[in-house]
C-alpha cells in the first residue's frame, strides 16, 4: 500500500505520549506541555527523544511527517537532520511563540523569533537533504502576538514556505482569540491578514471553524489536520470532516502526538472512522466515513495537505515510491486468518508492516550503523 502522511506530529511531545490527558487543552498545554517541551534547550535529550519519534512513526508506516519541534533552532535542526538520515521523508517547524505567561522561560521575544526562523530556514536548506525541508510554525494565535504573525507571513511568503499551525481546537480558544484579536472577521482571519493563509498551509484541528472560515479555506487553497485521538483525548471537540469534504478543502490526518496518545497513522484511521460514527449517533441522517474514503485521507488526502502529492500519496507513475509491504499472516500478528469476513480488515497494526520505502529506498527494517 501506500506510505502513510501524518500531516501533524509534535515530536517533543514524544517522550510523555500515552500519558497527561486528564485536563483540556489550555491547562494541558500550561501543565505538561510547555515544561517538557523547555527541555529541548539539551540537545542530548533532544537527540534521544526525536530518534526515537522517526524511528517509531517509520516503523507504523509513516513515510512523510510534518512535525513540531520547539522554540529552540538547534533542536529542531538536529531533528531534521535525524529525518534524513533515517530516510523519512518530513517538514519540521520551529516553533514560534512569543506570548506565554504561565511558563515565561518557554518562550522568545519577537525578534529572537523571527530572528532564528529566518538562520532555522537558511541553515535547513544549505543542508539541501532530499527529501526534508522547513516549515513556518506559529504555534497558534494565543502564542503570538499580531507582530510576530506578521513576521512570520512576510518569511513564509518571501521564501514559498510551508506554513503550519493550530486553530479552532477548543471552544474556549476560539472565545480567547476573538477577545485578543477583537478586529477580525474570525480566528481564520487573523491568520488570513497576516499571510499565513495560503495554498502551502496546514491547520491542525478546526474543530470549531464556520462554514464562512471553511469559505477562507477553499479560496486561500489551505488545509485542514484532522487529528481525532487528540480531539477526543482532550475532550476538545469533534471535527466534521464531511462538512470539511463537501467544503472541498484539502483534508489529511495527524496523530497530533501527544494530545493524540498514539503516533500510529492506522489508530488516526480507526479515531477517523469512530468520530464520524459518533456524529451518526448523534443524527442518524449524517454521511459516515467509509473506510475506502478514510484511507485516501490518510494517504493521498495527506499528501495534497501538505501539497507535496506531486511526490508521494499513491502509486501514480511518476510520483516516489513511498510505500508500505504488508503482510496480513505474518508470524505473531494480530490477524488469525481464520473467519469468512469479506472486505478490509480494521485489524492490523505495525507488526503487520514488514518493510517500508521512502523514494524507492527501503527504510525498515532498519540498517544497523556500526
Ligand atoms: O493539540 C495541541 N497541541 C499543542 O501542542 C498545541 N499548541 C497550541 N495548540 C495546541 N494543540
Ligand atoms: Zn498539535
Amino acid at each position: 500500500m501506500p506510505g502513510m502522511v501524518d500531516t501533524h506530529i509534535h515530536a517533543s511531545q514524544y517522550s510523555y505520549a500515552g500519558t497527561a490527558l486528564d485536563l483540556p487543552l489550555l491547562q494541558w498545554l500550561n501543565t505538561y506541555t510547555f515544561p517538557v517541551e523547555a527541555c529541548y534547550k539539551d540537545l542530548a535529550f533532544a537527540r534521544n527523544v526525536y530518534t526515537h519519534v522517526v524511528k517509531r512513526t517509520l516503523r507504523n508506516g509513516t513515510t512523510t511527517a510534518c512535525y513540531f519541534a520547539t522554540i529552540h533552532t538547534d533542536a529542531s535542526l538536529l531533528l531534521g537532520q535525524i529525518a534524513n538520515d533515517f530516510g523519512q521523508r518530513a517538514l519540521v517547524g520551529k516553533v514560534c511563540m512569543d506570548t506565554n505567561n504561565f511558563v515565561p522561560h518557554y518562550r522568545e521575544t519577537p525578534d529572537e523569533s523571527h530572528d532564528e526562523t529566518n538562520r532555522f530556514i537558511s541553515e535547513m536548506l544549505k543542508k539541501k537533504y532530499p527529501l526534508v525541508m522547513p516549515v513556518v510554525t506559529p504555534r497558534f494565535a494565543l502564542s503570538c502576538s499580531a507582530a510576530l504573525l506578521g513576521h512570520l507571513g512576510e518569511i513564509a511568503k518571501n521564501n514559498h514556505l510551508h506554513i503550519q499551525s493550530h486553530i479552532s481546537e477548543t471552544k474556549e480558544e476560539v472565545k480567547l482569540v476573538k477577545e485578543l484579536f477583537p478586529d477580525y472577521d474570525s480566528y481564520t482571519d487573523v491568520y488570513h491578514k497576516h499571510n499565513l493563509l495560503t495554498d502551502k498551509t496546514v491547520m491542525a484541528h478546526g474543530c470549531h471553524l464556520t462554514d464562512e472560515e471553511l469559505k477562507l479555506f477553499r479560496e486561500k487553497g489551505a488545509s485542514v489536520a484532522h487529528c481525532p485521538n487528540s480531539n477526543i483525548s482532550l475532550c476538545s471537540g469533534m471535527l466534521d470532516a464531511r462538512r470539511v469534504l463537501n467544503h472541498k478543502v484539502k483534508l489529511g490526518l495527524g496523530t497530533d502526538v501527544a494530545g493524540g496518545y498514539s503516533p500510529s497513522m492506522l489508530d488516526a484511521v480507526r479515531r477517523t472512522l469512530d468520530t464520524s460514527k459518533a456524529l451518526t449517533i448523534q443524527d442518524p441522517q449524517y454521511q459516515t466515513l467509509t473506510f475506502e474514503e478514510v484511507f485516501r485521507l490518510a494517504t493521498l488526502g495527506g499528501s495534497q495537505a501538505l501539497s507535496l502529492d506531486e511526490h508521494t500519496g499513491n502509486f501514480q507513475v511518476g510520483k516516489d515510491f513511498d510505500a508500505l509491504r504488508v503482510n496480513t499472516a505474518i508470524a505473531g500478528g494480530p490477524i488469525d486468518l481464520i473467519n469468512h469476513g469479506e472486505g478490509d480488515s480494521n485489524l492490523g497494526d505495525d507488526r503487520n508492516i514488514a518493510e517500508v520505502y521512502v523514494a524507492g529506498k527501503r527504510v525498515v527494517p532498519f540498517v544497523e550503523t556500526t
